[in-house]
């Protein structure tokens, strides 16, 4: 799937679930095929931190992923590893403000999708500047999920970004629940980035379906 068959980014990036396997207390197969029939729209593939695959197994865990996302149509994003997503014919990557430049990254996959994480307004104009199709801006509250999550802060750079009429996809991520995301759409967010709230739940299909409720009214 390439940007051209994406029809309105922001729409697709409503309710964005990211996962991997060190993420979920059931099987991380089964946690994502719940997710998308509670309507996840979005899927971010991150096998990163303490226990996390790696090597074959890693790949052979993406491509299981993968074909959960295909069988759905959800888009298919590789986080960091970028040769891991051009190998798999992903949909896009997500990088971060530490991992490879957004420009060479754009270089390596083509029109495929780019999402940069950003923490401050300059960022974000430096991700457009360097040809991001979104920004993942947070955390916007705390999170346990990423050990190196920098301080909570809210909708305020989401705010400044849209005040300065800033118009690229944002996804706000960070500690994100049903009852704490609708200000992260208010703020001018296209979308809600979730770890936990979607993969350690006891029902993964039905905490993906309030917390679309919550940023659908
Ligand atoms: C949608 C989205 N936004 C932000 C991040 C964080 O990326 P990064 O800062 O590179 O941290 P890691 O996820 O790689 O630990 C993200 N993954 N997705
Ligand atoms: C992967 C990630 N990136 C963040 C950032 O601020 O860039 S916060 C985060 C973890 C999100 O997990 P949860 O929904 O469980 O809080
Ligand atoms: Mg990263």
């Amino acid at each position: 799937m390439t940007k051209v068959l994406i029809k309105d980014m922001c729409e697709t990036l409503r309710l964005y679930f990211i996962m991997g396997s060190n993420n979920c207390t059931m099987d991380p197969e089964y946690v994502l095929e719940q997710a998308i029939k509670g309507g996840i729209s979005f899927f971010q593939f991150r096998e990163k931190g303490t226990d996390a695959l790696t090597g074959n197994e890693k790949v052979i865990f993406a491509k299981r992923l993968q074909s959960i996302c295909q069988k759905y149509s959800i888009p298919f994003i590789v986080n960091d590893d970028v040769e891991l997503a051009i190998s798999l014919n992903a949909d896009g990557v997500h990088i971060g403000q530490g991992d490879e430049s957004a420009d060479e990254v754009r270089r390596k996959i083509g029109d495929k999708i780019l999402g940069v994480s950003a923490h401050t307004v300059e960022e974000v104009e430096k991700a457009i500047a360097n040809g991001a199709d979104y920004v993942g801006i947070g955390p916007i509250y705390s999170t346990t999920t990423k050990e190196d999550a920098k301080s909570p802060q809210g909708t305020t750079i989401i705010n400044e970004v849209r005040k300065k009429g800033i118009e690229i996809p944002i996804v706000g991520i960070g500690g994100i629940t049903a009852e704490n995301a609708l200000p992260v759409m208010e703020s001018g967010g296209n979308g809600i980035s979730v770890i936990s709230a979607i993969s350690r739940a006891n029902d993964p299909a039905e905490s993906a379906r309030e917390l679309k409720e919550a940023i659908d009214c």
